[in-house]
């Protein structure tokens, strides 16, 4: 993008950017001086666990949708066609299994960590080895998310780039470690809805400045963008109805069912039902931002008619449409800071629960309540840190951060909820075979992964592009690229095997865990089901009890009666011995 063309922004597009920023620390402030004022790790890890279900759906909603998304997934719409929106098929399976399978787990558990999980069903050592997966996961995660909107906006509009690093990394910084999850959840129900209404106001002006709602149909049918249902069973093909609707459930399981931001959440509403509910309540919320992205990307097309391979295209579009209408790139770029803040501050905040609760207090159990919520402060502030670091080293990465982003969950996340399902659905699984398991999925994992990038066979791009290089005076050349990256001859044994769509990377990495847990359990000798802790493993094949069976005796606290009659109504008992 040559200098002369770049978009700037007026003075009132930095003050609606710092409005947010400002917006953000006030609500951090509020609840660093508010309720207890965090001076217990119950309330500034978990929100007291007295939170509603619909800002806890929010926040489930803003902790996985970056600003990867937001220029991520317009991108490839406008690149590849609708295809990728087929993985809103697989948020039905992908919200109803964590509400009727992990939640009552890991609630009626009353955990702070989903890795205590792996404690009580396994041993201290599988808890840490989950533990530690799920700190590389979210550390590198969120370097790309602190990357994303900063660079974007760089590369276009010469936007600051650093001085953007360092404010949202410390602004988030600031407020996580001040207000704790109860300001993470209201800040990020806030930028959500800054999130939605920044992409709301890109697609009206697009619309509008493309020529009306007719005209963009008009081009995108001409442009043969929205894409049929590709039922094409071939795993190696990168987007089909099977890699996006039956993949993305797994993916979807990696990170609503076990990921540690998202139980934290559900631990944190006041009852079992309300967390239920705060999932239901994700399912119209995300296939509404899945929509948002996605047609933004089809007025993208419409726009330019042609496919631009630049990495940042989005912005240029954005910045493009909404040039000369004041406020209006604030609000983009506010939008776009939202997505980044809500998923970093999630990840600040589950980062220093797990360190806290899983690597640091099982050592230090005489630990007061003051220091261990100070050193959970430390720790927020700490990882604010690493991530501007991870920050510089996603950008030595240079892929689509779309496809980095979802690469990251199947090659960590995958493994960790196998690691879990083992735990959850098979009784016999022992300990051995949940750390052998892991650790050979993880290593099939980076294999994969690993080969794929060496072998250059990433799954082919199913449709051939132009390039149109936009000249200074809006001139367009275009020149058709040799199709580089498209394999002529398809790849046999381990060159396929390689060119395994990163879709299928969370469901095969799950499977590779328990097909090893299972063997090495068995080898090792199968776990008795009477020395299972109880509560920890879901009957599936069970019989579903027409009502809570009160173990040994103990009478149920009434409030926990109370909750678990309503659950009961919810939906169908599962049999439990609570936990004693
Ligand atoms: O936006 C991001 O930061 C990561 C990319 C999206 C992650 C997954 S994709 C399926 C689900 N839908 C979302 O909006 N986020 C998660
Ligand atoms: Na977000």
């Amino acid at each position: 993008m040559d200098p002369s063309n770049q978009k700037h922004f007026e003075v009132v597009d930095y003050v609606i950017f710092a409005v947010l920023l400002a917006a953000s620390v006030g609500i951090g402030l509020y609840y660093a001086l508010s309720g207890g004022r965090q001076r217990t790790t119950q309330e500034f890890l978990m929100a007291d666990r007295n939170m509603g279900c619909i800002p806890v759906s929010l926040s489930l909603i803003a902790s996985f949708q970056s600003a990867v998304a937001i220029i991520g997934v317009p991108a490839e719409i406008y690149t590849y066609g609708t295809q990728y929106w087929f993985i809103g098929c697989a948020y039905i399976l992908g919200l109803l299994i964590p509400a009727h399978v992990f939640i009552p787990v890991f609630y009626r558990l009353r955990l702070s960590s989903a890795y205590q999980y792996l404690e009580l069903r396994f041993s201290k050592a599988v808890r840490i080895c989950g533990t530690l997966t799920f700190i590389c996961q979210m550390v590198i995660y969120m370097g790309v998310c602190v990357y994303t909107p900063a660079f974007a906006l760089n590369a276009v509009t010469g936007f600051e780039l650093w001085g953007a690093v360092l404010a949202t990394g410390l602004v988030c910084t600031l407020y996580t470690t001040m207000g704790g999850l109860k300001a993470v959840i209201w800040t990020d129900v806030f930028q959500t809805v800054v999130m939605f209404a920044g992409q709301l106001a890109v697609i009206v002006v697009g619309v509008q400045k493309t020529g009306g709602v007719s005209e963009v149909w008009r081009k995108i049918w001409e442009g043969d963008r929205i894409s049929g249902l590709d039922l094409n069973p071939d795993p190696t093909e990168r987007h089909t109805f099977w890699t996006l609707g039956v993949g993305g459930i797994f993916l979807m399981l990696s990170l609503y069912g076990v990921n540690q931001a998202q139980v934290q959440r559900y631990l944190s509403s006041r009852t079992e039902k309300e967390a239920v509910r705060s999932c239901y309540l994700v399912f119209p919320s995300l296939q509404l931002a899945l929509a948002l992205s996605c047609v933004m990307g089809l007025v993208m097309f419409a726009r330019y008619s042609v496919v631009v391979r630049f990495i940042f295209m989005v912005i240029y579009f954005v910045m493009d449409m909404l040039q000369g209408l004041p406020g209006l790139p604030g609000l983009f770029v506010a939008c776009l800071f939202s997505a980044a803040l809500s998923t970093i501050s999630s990840a600040f905040n589950s980062l220093a629960t797990v360190t806290m609760e899983d690597l640091i207090k099982p050592h230090f159990p005489a630990m007061t309540e003051a220091r261990a919520t100070l050193l959970s402060k430390a720790l927020a502030m700490s990882y604010g840190l690493l991530c501007l670091a991870m920050a510089y080293v996603t950008h030595l990465m240079g892929d689509s951060v779309l496809q980095m982003a979802l690469k990251i969950f199947g090659i960590l996340g995958g493994p960790i909820l196998g690691l879990f399902s083992l735990g959850i659905f098979f009784p016999w699984a022992n300990s051995t075979g949940a750390v052998a398991g892991l650790g050979s999925g993880l290593a099939v994992a980076f294999w994969v992964a690993v080969g794929s990038i060496l072998s250059h066979t990433s799954a082919r791009s199913p449709t051939p592009e132009c390039r149109v290089l936009l000249g200074p005076d809006n001139t367009t050349t275009t020149i058709h690229a040799t199709l580089s990256n498209v394999t002529l001859s398809r790849p046999s044994g381990l060159k396929r095997f390689y060119s395994l769509s990163y879709m299928w990377y969370s469901a095969f990495n799950c499977f590779t865990v328990i097909l090893i847990g299972l063997i090495i359990s068995f080898l090792t000798g199968p776990t008795k089901k009477e020395d299972v802790h109880p509560g920890t493993v879901y009957p599936l094949l069970g019989k579903l009890p027409s009502q809570q069976k009160e173990s040994n005796g103990s009478v149920l606290q009434q409030e926990e009666r109370q909750s678990q009659a309503e659950t009961e109504s919810f939906f169908p008992a599962v049999e439990y011995e609570t936990a004693v």
